[in-house]
């Protein structure tokens, strides 16, 4: 199961686990870089070491040496360790000592925090709910991070070069300065957003005084897969544990699937979700394609994310940095498709303009050209295609200079271009010429058991869009929209999505917020009582369909009604389903 997707949240939506899947939706541009002031260990503290040198975490009780005696502190001392290229780590110190009663730490202590530790090369980042700090982890030995109340302060001891671990620490050593304002009124949820952030989330804790209840364990992570609730730690030492062994065991997996994923923790480019066999398939085959400067031909049905995909292959691609045009062939008059392809010169047709037009080709020099829909090009301008994608050049209308198409060509369409070539609509030796690099984009439907993690791609850019606060979905909505079987096409989920996010009131989409297609349809125009009947029956017909993947006798028998009957319905219907042979209706 992929966790990296997950954005954990308390009740209060602060984040409590991030991910490495999520981390490129944080807004780097709203925590401004801070220092913190002077401070000393308080109630409830928490103590983050990260230390660049020994895998022996032993020492942390021995070298590093704490004075509890100077610190007044009623709480256990939690201690994190990062070793550079080493997971956290982190320690109770089970022999610390605790003062006082703890209902007077309610008032005192923060009451929620999420704490994570993202290292990313050699730099850590530790950030403590909106707050963040960036260590280069090459130049000290050792780094001491204190939380409390006021937030981060941090303590690089001065002399730690020189003497190595034998350094004390006392809270008079924590000096530093503060700009508490820089982070004042940032809703945390504002930092959902989709900056792309290449770091690698190694842990992620909260610590939490105020609720004893434990809401989370191994096996709520395992089984859920997501899970937008709160983790919190039970004052009891036995709880605590076992939720910092979870988190250990859990980043244990996270690291490996990384690993198994990309080797040596690379970032997956393409946004690519799903975690099947076919999609690290998938995965490798962009990977390959977009190093290359091959034609690739993306096909899928509508809305499986091949123009998606097309600029992500472009920006993967060694033309980055110069344009991606993508042209539209179904949305250009055809009288103009050759002009606005090639461009024209002065004086090419009455109307041309003065000085003539560059065209598209023009336009991508140097970089990528997206030949969306290249079923509908029509006959006469496909021997043309054919002659730039073969010779590289081309002539504007009415020009008589040759021209160099430096481009790379990305072709897409939802038609089935070889059954077209059979009928003569497509030119066979075009077709040959585009599907060097055949990909097929699978529809929604076969990716539904990781619908998550296109969720959490999605939801913050369609928030952002609708300029409207960012907003979650909570884990019994995200089982009420895994229950629909979803068909093919991600923007019917995009305008569910949408609608639930104008709808929502709280920060956490709601299920009843989610309306599904089905239910949906009869909001949007008035129908008699025959229109309404068909309507239903013809998306109970889809959903039946959809759910047994396209097997008519098993999706009759769901809707117990006869086989006969399935068919003609599904021929009245003119119900289109991938697997439903013409002769079914024979
Ligand atoms: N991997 C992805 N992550 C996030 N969003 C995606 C992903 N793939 C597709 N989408 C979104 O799904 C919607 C449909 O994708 P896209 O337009 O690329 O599909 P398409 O196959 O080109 O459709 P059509 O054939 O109708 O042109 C878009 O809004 C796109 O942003």
């Amino acid at each position: 199961m992929k966790k990296d997707n997950h954005i954990i949240t308390d009740q209060n939506d602060n984040i409590v686990f991030l991910g490495d899947g999520t981390l490129k939706y944080i807004r780097r541009d709203l925590v401004k870089p801070v220092a913190y002031p002077s401070g000393s260990f308080e109630k409830g503290n928490v103590l983050i070491y990260i230390c660049n040198s020994g895998r022996d975490y032993s020492f942390i009780s021995k070298e590093f040496k704490i004075d509890y005696n100077e610190i007044h502190c009623d709480r256990r001392l939690l201690v994190i360790s990062a070793i550079f290229s080493e997971e956290i780590r982190p320690i109770i110190k089970q022999d610390f000592k605790c003062e006082g009663k703890n209902e007077e730490l309610i008032d005192t202590i923060y009451e929620r925090k999420s704490v994570s530790v993202i290292r990313k090369g050699k730099n850590i980042t530790v950030r403590v709910d909106a707050q963040k700090m960036s260590f280069d982890t090459s130049k000290y030995k050792e780094i001491a991070i204190l939380i409390d109340d006021n937030g981060i302060k941090y303590f690089i001891p001065k002399d730690m070069e020189e003497n190595g671990f034998e350094k004390t620490l006392r809270k008079k050593d924590f000096n530093g300065y503060c700009d508490q304002e820089s982070i004042q009124n940032i809703n945390l949820k504002k930092l959902i957003h989709n900056n792309i952030y290449e770091a690698i989330l190694r842990g992620a804790i909260l610590t939490d005084f105020k609720d004893a209840k434990v809401f989370i364990s191994k096996e709520t992570i395992e089984l859920k897969g997501i899970l937008y609730n709160l983790i919190s730690f039970d004052e009891e030492d036995s709880l605590i544990q076992n939720i910092i062994d979870d988190n250990l065991k859990y980043n244990k997996i996270l690291s490996k699937e990384s690993e198994d994923k990309y080797g040596s923790m690379q970032y997956n480019s393409f946004r690519l979700w799903g975690n099947e066999g076919k999609f690290r398939e998938l995965e490798k085959l962009l990977q390959k394609g977009s190093a290359t400067n091959a034609t690739i031909l993306l096909t899928g049905e509508s809305g499986t994310g091949k123009t998606f995909l097309a600029r992500e292959i472009h920006k993967c691609s060694k033309r980055k940095d110069k344009p991606f045009v993508h042209i539209n062939y179904a949305a250009i008059a055809y009288h103009l498709l050759e002009s606005e392809l090639f461009g024209y010169e002065e004086g090419a047709f009455t109307g041309a303009k003065k000085g003539g037009k560059e065209g598209l080709f023009d336009m991508a020099f140097g970089g990528t050209l997206f030949l969306d829909e290249i079923g509908e090009i029509p006959l006469t301008l496909q021997g043309k295609l054919l002659e730039v994608m073969q010779s590289k050049t081309y002539y504007r209308v009415g020009g008589t200079k040759k021209r160099k198409a430096d481009v790379r060509c990305i072709a897409a369409t939802n038609k089935n271009l070889a059954e077209m070539v059979k009928e003569k609509s497509f030119r066979e030796d075009l077709y040959y010429r585009i599907n060097v690099f055949p990909i097929e984009i699978p529809p929604l439907r076969e990716r539904l058991d990781c619908i998550h993690a296109l969720i959490s791609d999605i939801l913050p850019e369609i928030c952002e869009r609708l300029e409207i606060e960012p907003v979650l979905i909570g884990y019994q909505t995200m089982e009420k929209i895994k229950e629909y079987p979803w068909p093919g096409n991600i923007r019917e989920l995009e305008n569910v999505l949408e609608k639930a996010a104008i709808l929502c009131d709280e920060k956490v989409i709601p299920p009843d917020d989610i309306i599904l297609p089905e239910h949906d349809q009869f909001a949007l125009k008035p129908m008699t009582l025959k229109e309404l009947k068909e309507n239903c029956e013809k998306q109970a017909i889809r959903n039946a369909l959809n759910l047994f993947h396209g097997d008519k006798i098993k999706a009759a028998q769901y809707l117990d009604i006869g086989r006969t009957a399935i068919f003609d319905k599904i021929k009245k219907y003119a119900i289109i389903y991938e697997g439903i042979e013409e002769n079914d209706f024979r």
